[in-house]
Parts: C-alpha cells; sequence; structure tokens
C-alpha cells in the first residue's frame, strides 16, 4: 500500500518536530518517519545524565514557542525534554516512530519522491509517496568510533560517549576517554567525580570558553561582525582560564565562533574540567597509537593501563545512506553541500533541516525557512 502525503520528514529530532509545527501552521499536510520509539531520541537516550543545555535558553527554543521567563538561563535536560513534549502536543505533531527510512528516490515523470521505511514494529516495508522531502535526521546521527590498532585485544570495556551515563559505575577505575569536545571534557570531569582515575586524550588545539562568554558572543553575533566577536571572546577566554599550554591545550589559530560556523566543531564550554586538569584529578595523555591488552600505548611512547575506554570521538550524519539520488544539497559525508544561509534547500522539492552547524537555534531558522518555502511552492503548484 503506499501512503501519498504532500511532506515527508525524516527524523523526530529537535528540527524534524519544529519542521511538521511550522507545516501544520501552514495546514500543509505532512509526517514525520522516526526510526526510534520517541521523538528527541538524542536527549532522551544518548545522552549523559549530568547533560545540560549549555548555551543559553534564548538560543534554545523551537518556532513561536520560547522558553518561559521563568526558566533557568541554561536549561537542565529533563527540562529540554519536557519542553519537546509540550511542543509536540501544542502544535499536534504526530510522528511514526519505529520507521527507519531505508531509501529516498525521486520520480522525475511523477514529480514525486518515493520514500521506503522498514517498520521495525511488524517488519513490513512501507512505501511513501511525496511531493516534498524534508532531510531531518541530524548531524549528529551515528556514533563515531576511530579504528585503534589493537583495540580488538583490550579486555576492559570499550563505549561511544552516547553509551555513558555516570562515572557512578568506574569509582576507583582507571579510564581513558579519548576526545575532549565537549562530551569528552564533561564525561572526563565527570569521571573524576565518581572517584575514578580519569585521563582525557588531547591530540590537536581547541577553544576552552565559559558558558557566560559563548552566551556574551551569541548575543554580540547579532549585531557584530564574527572576527571582532571572536577576538573578544578569545581575550577573555584567555583571562579566565589562563595559559593552559603546560596541560597540553592550547588555542587553534582560527577563533572560536569561525570555527563553529565553518567546520561544526564547537568550542569546549568548560564545566569545570580545567581545574582538574590543573589539579591533577584528571591526566592529560597525548594520541594514542595502540592498545595491547590492558594497555594503551601513546604517541609519547609512555603506556598506561585502563579499566575501561570511553570514545568521545564524536558522531557522523547518515543522510548520504538512505537519499540515493542528490547532486546538489548534501556532500558525500551527508551534510550541505552549500554554506549558511543557503544550505536547506535542495532541487525537486529536496530539503534540509539541522544541518546548519548552529545547533538549536540554527534549526529552528532552517525548520521555518523550509516550512514557507514548501508552502509558496505549494501554492505555486495548486
Ligand atoms: C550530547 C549532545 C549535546 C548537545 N547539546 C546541545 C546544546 O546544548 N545546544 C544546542 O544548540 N545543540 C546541542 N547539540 C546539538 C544537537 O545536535 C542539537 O541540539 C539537536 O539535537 C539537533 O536536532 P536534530 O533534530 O537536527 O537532530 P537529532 O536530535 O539528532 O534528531 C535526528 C533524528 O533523526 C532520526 N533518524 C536518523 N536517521 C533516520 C532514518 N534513517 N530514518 C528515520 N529516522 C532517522 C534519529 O533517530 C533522531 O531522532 C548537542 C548534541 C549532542 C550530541
Ligand atoms: N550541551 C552540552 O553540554 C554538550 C554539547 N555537546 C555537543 O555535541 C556535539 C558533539 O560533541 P562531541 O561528542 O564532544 O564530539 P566532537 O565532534 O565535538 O568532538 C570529538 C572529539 O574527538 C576527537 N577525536 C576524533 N577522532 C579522534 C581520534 N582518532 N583520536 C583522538 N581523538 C579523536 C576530536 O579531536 P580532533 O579535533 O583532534 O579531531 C574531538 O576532540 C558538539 O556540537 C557539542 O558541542 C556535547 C556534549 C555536551
Ligand atoms: O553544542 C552544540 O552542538 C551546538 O551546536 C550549540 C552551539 C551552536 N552555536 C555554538 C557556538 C559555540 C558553542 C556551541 C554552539
Amino acid at each position: 500500500m503506499k501512503n501519498e502525503v504532500a511532506v515527508v520528514i525524516v527524523g523526530a529530532g529537535p528540527a524534524g518536530l519544529a519542521t511538521s509545527a511550522c507545516l501544520n501552521l501552514l495546514s500543509i499536510s505532512n509526517i514525520i518517519l522516526e526510526r526510534e520509539n520517541c521523538c528527541a531520541s538524542l536527549w532522551r537516550h544518548r545522552a549523559y545524565d549530568r547533560l545540560n543545555l549549555h548555551l543559553a535558553k534564548e538560543f534554545c527554543h523551537l518556532p513561536h514557542m520560547p522558553h518561559p521567563p521563568t526558566a533557568p538561563t541554561f536549561i537542565p535536560k529533563k527540562d529540554f525534554i519536557q519542553y519537546l513534549e509540550d511542543y509536540v502536543s501544542h502544535f499536534d505533531v504526530k510522528p511514526k516512530y519505529c520507521r527507519m527510512v531505508e531509501s529516498a528516490a525521486f520520480d522525475g515523470k511523477a514529480k514525486r519522491w518515493c520514500v521506503m521505511a522498514t517498520n521495525s514494529e511488524s517488519g513490513v516495508a512501507e512505501e511513501y509517496s511525496c511531493r516534498f522531502l524534508v532531510v531531518a535526521t541530524g548531524e549528529n546521527s551515528k556514533e563515531f568510533i576511530p579504528d585503534v590498532p589493537g583495540l580488538e585485544s583490550f579486555n576492559g570495556e570499550v563505549l561511544h560517549s552516547s553509551k555513558y551515563k555516570s562515572g557512578s559505575k568506574y569509582s576507583g577505575k582507571a579510564v581513558l576517554v579519548v576526545g575532549c569536545g565537549n562530551s569528552g571534557m564533561e564525561i572526563a570531569y565527570d569521571l573524576a567525580n565518581y572517584g575514578a582515575k580519569s585521563s582525557i586524550l588531547v591530540r590537536s588545539p581547541f577553544h576552552v570558553l565559559t558558558k557566560e562568554i559563548v552566551q556574551l558572543g551569541m548575543t554580540l553575533l547579532k549585531s557584530s561582525p564574527r572576527n571582532m566577536v571572536d577576538d573578544l571572546v578569545l581575550s577573555l577566554g584567555k583571562l579566565h582560564f589562563g595559559d593552559m599550554s603546560k596541560y597540553g591545550i592550547v588555542s587553534p589559530s582560527k577563533g572560536p565562533f569561525y570555527l563553529k560556523e565553518t567546520t561544526g566543531k564547537s568550542p569546549v564550554i568548560d564545566v569545570g574540567t580545567l581545574k582538574k586538569i590543573e589539579s591533577g584529578d584528571i591526566q592529560v595523555l597525548p594520541e594514542l597509537k595502540r592498545v595491547d591488552g590492558n594497555e594503551a600505548i601513546f604517541a609519547n611512547g609512555n603506556s598506561h593501563r585502563f579499566d575501561a575506554i570511553v570514545f568521545a570521538t564524536g558522531y557522523r550524519s547518515t543522510a548520504r545512506k538512505w537519499l540515493k539520488e542528490d547532486d546538489y544539497l548534501l556532500n558525500q559525508d551527508g551534510m550541505p553541500k552549500h554554506d549558511f544561509p543557503n544550505h536547506w534547500k535542495g532541487k525537486n522539492g529536496l530539503y534540509c533541516a539541522g544541518f546548519s552547524r548552529r545547533g538549536l537555534a540554527g534549526l529552528s531558522m532552517d525548520a521555518q525557512n523550509v516550512a514557507n518555502d514548501i508552502k509558496m511552492c505549494y501554492n505555486n503548484e495548486m
């Protein structure tokens, strides 16, 4: 049986939910296909216990529903999940869950997209035909773990940061965190707090700022040139943290907002990790060369024994695994070919939302742009 609808949105994270809400407000029929059995699965199931939004609330709301004045500036994860549930019911968003989209191809004759999804509850393949297709599967759709020689010989626990919940089960144990992005730095902090022997691997320069400095920078970016804001926040960061080079922490030559907006790489927003590095509660180690049994051998030739390794080595987009024909919107890494703000519109009624490298604030803009453009095309075709 073929399901006919105007718009199919793939993904029920904040971007898909926001796009569906905006289309509902414009009375454009749409459905969301979501592989998990819930919305906002990243926030519910792939985020550690102590995670909070690390941008101020004014940069973290979806279209047409700002956070209330009574909400804290930095919103706890559980409150953000409640906010998304309220959003779904307020805008009557009804995702179809347990639908893994396996392929999407454009039929040039019929001028419609054919989307194939597997219903993971029934095992049945379902076909959807739509005029417009929105990719909302996220920049962080699949966990990335690098190849490390000898890792298969490691007889401790190996996990990706998306599976880490808290340090409570690692008290007294030696844990290596590979990756010093926001996940790695916060997980290393959490481990130390729970009395684990916490080590973190740093292999390249990265920015460290406080959430207040980032909030100031985001606010200034609304009216000031990015390079000026970068210079200011870098100076404030240096004033606040001092020189961390003796711990192997050095700043990149390009500014934090430049790197975020051009590469997607976020500056680390410190939760207290730097203080624990300075106090020796967290050990900084160089690039990992190989693993041999319980030993990890590093670029400086030293080796250390570990009980567990947490790969906080980031994520990848998976959009090009199922979006077969697209020579315009997304590159082979499943990320936009065109720079912000021209990244969200493809050809033949194809769009993406949530790939602006600007987090929740960016996806909110995407959702409104996509819905308004679909409305305009829809009216022109009627
Ligand atoms: C640990 C972590 C913390 C973060 N903290 C912040 C923060 O504080 N502030 C901020 O602005 N941003 C933050 N981000 C960035 C984050 O990506 C965005 O906030 C937001 O979750 C992106 O929403 P999204 O809908 O684009 O993607 P996601 O939330 O990743 O949702 C994508 C959805 O698509 C579904 N999906 C994927 N492939 C398929 C398929 N083939 N078929 C069907 N469904 C599919 C997934 O199951 C998922 O539900 C954080 C990211 C991570 C990983
Ligand atoms: N709200 C919050 O508090 C949080 C938000 N986030 C957000 O989630 C997103 C994902 O963050 P995160 O999970 O930290 O992933 P990131 O992609 O930001 O960081 C990945 C880290 O892994 C390192 N890495 C990758 N491959 C290797 C390797 N082979 N050997 C050693 N190190 C390696 C990278 O180093 P290199 O640069 O050298 O490649 C980098 O330090 C980001 O946008 C982040 O801001 C994450 C956690 C908390
Ligand atoms: O933390 C993330 O993944 C985000 O994308 C949030 C975000 C958007 N713009 C930023 C600029 C600096 C630090 C974090 C972010």
